[in-house]
């Protein structure tokens, strides 16, 4: 195998291949979501039919998807729930701590900066900025508001991999812009802005409603 072919198979010795395809990727991260929460919830062991239901995954390509990564399950008792929390978060390198700068001390970024959304998931909000002078200062969870002015500086020291973007539309680009620049090559888009951004930037853009749009076709058809 190509180390630079993405891969839908399962290694021979269990390893973790050099690139996943996009979609064992998604699949792996869908777990990882399900798996986070069970642990919260006190749960131990989850089989591939519990995984399937909360995800929509069919239980045979979730233990394909898993036995190609090694021997997690135990027929009859399925999957201890921490191992495999952690052995996803090795297999897509997110095992260990990252760190969020968040842009916007709105209403939506104060909610985030306030909740365990991105901890649950070893992601640190380490900054919140507003342009707003009469937010700056401000008390927001653990973190005191910054002027955006102050984005270079602190993405360097405190290394920031993701900029989430919790601004109004118009003011979306140009902090994409800023975080290029400063060298974030993730930026997560709360604002409905088509970003523009170099090719080695990616970009999400959340959109609970075209979540839905999703959902609804599968239960449409
Ligand atoms: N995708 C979702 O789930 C979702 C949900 C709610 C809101 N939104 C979007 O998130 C964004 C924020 O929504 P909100 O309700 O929190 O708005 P808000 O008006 O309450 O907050 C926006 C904040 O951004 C600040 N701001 C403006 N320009 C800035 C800049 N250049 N740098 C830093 N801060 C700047 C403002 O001062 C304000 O504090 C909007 O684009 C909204 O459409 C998305």
């Amino acid at each position: 195998m190509s180390t630079t072919e993405p891969t839908d198979a399962a290694t021979p010795d269990g390893m973790t291949p050099e690139r996943l395809t996009l979609g064992v990727a998604a699949r792996l991260s869908r777990y990882l979501q399900v798996l986070t929460q069970a642990k919260k919830m006190g749960k131990e062991t989850i089989s591939s039919q519990e995984l399937s239901d909360y995800t929509h995954v069919n239980s045979t390509q979730i233990r394909r998807d898993l036995s190609g990564f090694g021997k997690f399950g135990k027929r009859g008792v399925g999957y201890n729930v921490e191992s495999l929390v952690s052995q996803i978060r090795g297999i897509l390198r997110t095992a260990g701590q990252h760190n969020i700068a968040l842009f916007g001390a709105g209403h939506l970024g104060r909610a985030i900066a306030s909740s365990d959304i991105f901890a649950d998931h070893g992601f640190r909000v380490v900054a919140i900025f507003d342009a707003d002078p009469s937010k700056v200062g401000m008390e927001v969870g653990p973190q005191r508001v910054r002027h955006v002015d102050e984005l270079r500086a602190v993405v360097e020291d405190e290394d920031v991999v993701v900029g989430v973007l919790a601004v109004p539309p118009a003011a979306a680009q140009a902090l994409a812009d800023d975080l290029v620049e400063a060298g974030v090559k993730i930026i997560f888009n709360y604002s409905e802005t088509l970003l523009q951004v170099p090719p080695e930037v990616t970009v999400h853009t959340s959109s609970p409603a075209v979540d839905l749009l999703y959902a609804l076709y599968f239960y449409l058809t």
